[in-house]
């Protein structure tokens, strides 16, 4: 590949908000972000309002600009060519263990400069730097499914749409322990954080939230940077009237049929307050269908309802990209339900973290050595295979079967499923 150094210059900066030294910078790289993804121009508000929040979770903004002359009435060389966002969060990575993650958000490469190695350079960069400063994985969602593979992540979660009919077919027979009641929309700006953080400490695959939930959730920050007035909220309440779950939701208007509510964002942190705020949302009047985009694969709600047929989730998608930069901390991070060893020969495009790795576990305690290979290791993969297995989601014996995985002891993929497995279904209510 052409060596670009000298056509771009890759500048990194931290996010800051309106007033401080560096913001016309900062505002120059998020409008072209908003450009990359096809958004209409954001008003100065909405520019000034995302930045705040993203100095909040201390986003670190990167962006490849012009070194040259730029072509005559063109953008101007302030304006990237090219974005790349990076934030730090917590990831749950089963039975309550967490581990920092640099997730990676907000690529884009103007369409003049596409597929001039633009992306490449900027996540390998990325990737090295994370690492040499001790991080063990990296995160992302992604725009399409082609891309990031070749980098070392792999699909780690899913997520489906689901619409839910909520006329008289819906029922849910449990008897509440808590209660459910309608709250102005600005209590979620306290109560959000806090209730989220349950759920993270509980749910494998979970990523800390950044600060921009809160704004969303209570109807602060709507997707166009206003306040959003048709932000409605719920809050659960459990036997002890602490609020353990809310839900966040809107009406879509009497044009739509039939009459539907879009969830928001709907978090309860324990079994009972996720059925009850369903149960909630079933018995809302005039409403006939109520829908959610971040909804569990894996979701209780179809085992309690009377007719589990009420929901239509014909859309289930990736939604977690894992990719691990250090297969030793990595795979030390995690408990392991079940003794056992494992030797993985993992291999890594970027050359970040190949090796012959031993795993072995006892009392779910894992000792992870690099070795020399003697003989073949019991599995071979690519890191981006290692990075779809770690959160239990993904079952290593269907990955042998599509040949990701090359299975040189039988039974290897079978014990590593069991290894790999954690205690509750996996899922990542936060996008980023
Ligand atoms: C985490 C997120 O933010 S997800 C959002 C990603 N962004 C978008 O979808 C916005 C629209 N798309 C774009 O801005 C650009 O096309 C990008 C960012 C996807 C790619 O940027 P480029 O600078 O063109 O990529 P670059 O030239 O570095 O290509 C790197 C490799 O990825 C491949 N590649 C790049 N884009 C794609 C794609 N859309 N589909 C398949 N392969 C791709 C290239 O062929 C190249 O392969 P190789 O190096 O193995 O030969």
């Amino acid at each position: 590949m052409a060596d670009l150094s000298g056509d771009y210059e890759i500048r990194r900066f931290g996010a800051v908000s309106k007033g401080e030294q560096g913001y016309a910078e900062a505002e120059s790289w998020l409008k072209a972000v908003a450009f990359g993804f096809h958004e209409s121009t954001r008003t100065p508000e909405h520019l000034a309002k995302s930045l705040d929040t993203y100095r909040t979770d201390r986003r670190i903004l990167t962006g490849a600009y012009q070194a040259g002359e730029v072509a005559a009435g063109s953008l101007p060389s302030n304006v990237p060519v090219a974005t790349f966002g990076t934030l730090r969060k917590t990831l749950n990575i089963g039975f309550g263990r967490m581990l920092e993650t640099q997730l990676v958000t907000a690529v884009t490469v103007r369409t003049s400069h596409r597929r001039r190695g633009l992306l490449r350079r900027m996540m390998s960069e990325d990737l090295q730097l994370a690492r040499r400063d001790g991080m063990a994985m990296a995160a992302l969602t992604a725009s399409e499914g082609t891309i990031y593979g070749r980098f070392g992540y792999g699909v780690a979660s899913f997520e489906r749409t689901v619409k839910v009919d909520t006329t008289a077919r819906f029922g849910i027979s449990h008897q509440p322990v808590g209660t459910v009641e309608v709250a102005e929309p600005a209590s979620l700006l306290d109560l959000a954080p806090d209730i989220f953080d349950r759920v993270h400490r509980q749910t494998p695959g979970s990523i800390g939230r950044q600060e921009w939930y809160r704004q969303l959730a209570s109807g602060s920050i709507g997707r166009d940077g206003k306040e959003d007035p048709s932000v409605k909220v719920a809050l659960h309440y459990g036997p002890d009237g602490d609020v353990d779950g809310y839900v966040s939701y809107r009406f879509l208007g009497w044009d739509t049929t039939p009459y539907t509510v879009q969830v928001v964002d709907l978090v309860a942190a324990t079994n009972e307050g996720y059925l009850e705020l369903w149960q909630f949302l079933g018995a809302i009047d005039l409403v006939e269908r109520v829908t959610w985009e971040e909804a569990p694969l894996d979701d209780p709600l179809a085992w309690a309802l009377s007719d589990p047929r009420c929901i239509d989730s014909s859309d289930s998608r990736d939604m977690l990209w894992l990719r691990i930069l250090d297969v030793e901390k990595a795979l030390a991070a995690r408990h392991y339900p079940v003794d056992g060893r494992l030797v993985l020969e993992v291999h890594d495009p970027l050359g970040l973290t190949a090796g012959t790795f031993a795993l072995d576990v006892s009392g779910g305690r894992a000792d992870v050595v690099r070795v020399t290979p003697q003989g073949d290791a019991d599995l071979t993969l690519d890191v981006s295979a290692l990075s779809s297995i770690y959160l239990g989601a993904v079952c290593p014996v269907t990955l042998t079967a599509a040949g990701r995985i090359r299975e040189n002891v039988p039974g290897a993929s079978f014990t590593a499923r069991q290894l790999f497995s954690v205690e509750r279904a996996t899922h990542c209510l936060t996008h980023f």
